[in-house]
């Protein structure tokens, strides 16, 4: 479905952060992407999802080239690619459904996308929160939700749009063990029931060897190992991580 071939990216003036990173991607897949501080997790995250310009590289999305794409590809990418951030800019003095509807690309509200009214539009944004456990937070504003909650919320906002690929950046950083599960739960049963594909950071690897379907191990700017997720043995974390 998605395939990169040498993506570079270098920041002015020769700050080169990834480089020649060529992977493929297919529908479902949880891919967990894993590393040290400063690998280049991030910057692969914000790439593969256009947030930041490419220095080179292709991008083939369902058999067609955009690596440099027009305003309607853009478009069209920003409603097939979801990016959550770390940190998602969830307005905390709003409920649960509305920063929920507020998950809009390209500024343009979903019933001008749909033909939706707003109150077919509530439902949906209800729907949204029913599938990541929030339905009976949605009237609760979201600076009185747990971090885990928040960004539960964060990935309804991120899903309304129906995207093919969900990038996430540490969606699981600072949380408790049990809203970490809740959250790794979501996502992989958003790859298994809506053959979507998640694209995660995470920081502790066992939680990748547990949930992914895949594992990408990062290492100065290039990805050194690619396998089907399972436990990674000391050789394959030596690589990835230099001394474990
Ligand atoms: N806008 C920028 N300008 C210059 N250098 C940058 C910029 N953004 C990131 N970098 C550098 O790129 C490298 C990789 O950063 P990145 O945030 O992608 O790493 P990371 O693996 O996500 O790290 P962490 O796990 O600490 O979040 C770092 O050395 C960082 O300083």
């Amino acid at each position: 479905m998605l395939t990169v071939r040498n993506l570079s990216k270098v920041y002015p003036p020769d700050i080169q952060v990834l480089s020649q990173v060529s992977f493929q991607v297919d529908e479902g897949e949880f891919i967990a992407v894993i590393g040290s501080s400063g690998s280049g997790k991030t910057t692969l995250l914000r790439c593969i999802s256009h947030q930041e310009k490419w220095t080179s590289g292709q991008l083939i999305y369902k058999s067609n080239d955009i690596s440099k794409p027009g305003p309607l590809e853009r478009f069209k990418l920003g409603k097939d690619f979801a990016y959550l951030e770390e940190k998602p800019s969830l307005n905390r003095n709003k409920s649960a459904i509305k920063n929920v509807m507020m998950g809009k690309v390209y500024k343009a509200p979903l019933r001008i996308l749909t033909g939706m009214t707003s109150r077919d539009e509530h439902v949906v944004g209800m729907d949204y929160l029913e599938k990541v456990g929030l339905l009976d937070k949605g009237d609760k504003k979201v600076g009185q939700l747990s971090g885990g909650e928040q960004q539960r919320v964060a990935i309804a906002k991120a899903l309304i749009l129906g995207p093919k690929v969900l990038v996430a950046d540490e969606p699981v950083s600072g949380l408790d063990p049990k809203s970490t599960e809740y959250i790794i739960q979501d996502l992989k049963s958003l790859c298994k029931d809506r053959n979507m594909s998640v694209i995660a950071t995470l920081h502790q690897v066992e939680l990748a060897e547990r949930y992914a379907t895949r594992i990408w191990g990062l290492s100065e700017g290039r990805i050194v190992l690619d396998i089907p997720a399972r436990s990674l043995t000391l050789r394959e974390k030596m690589l990835i991580f230099g001394e474990v």
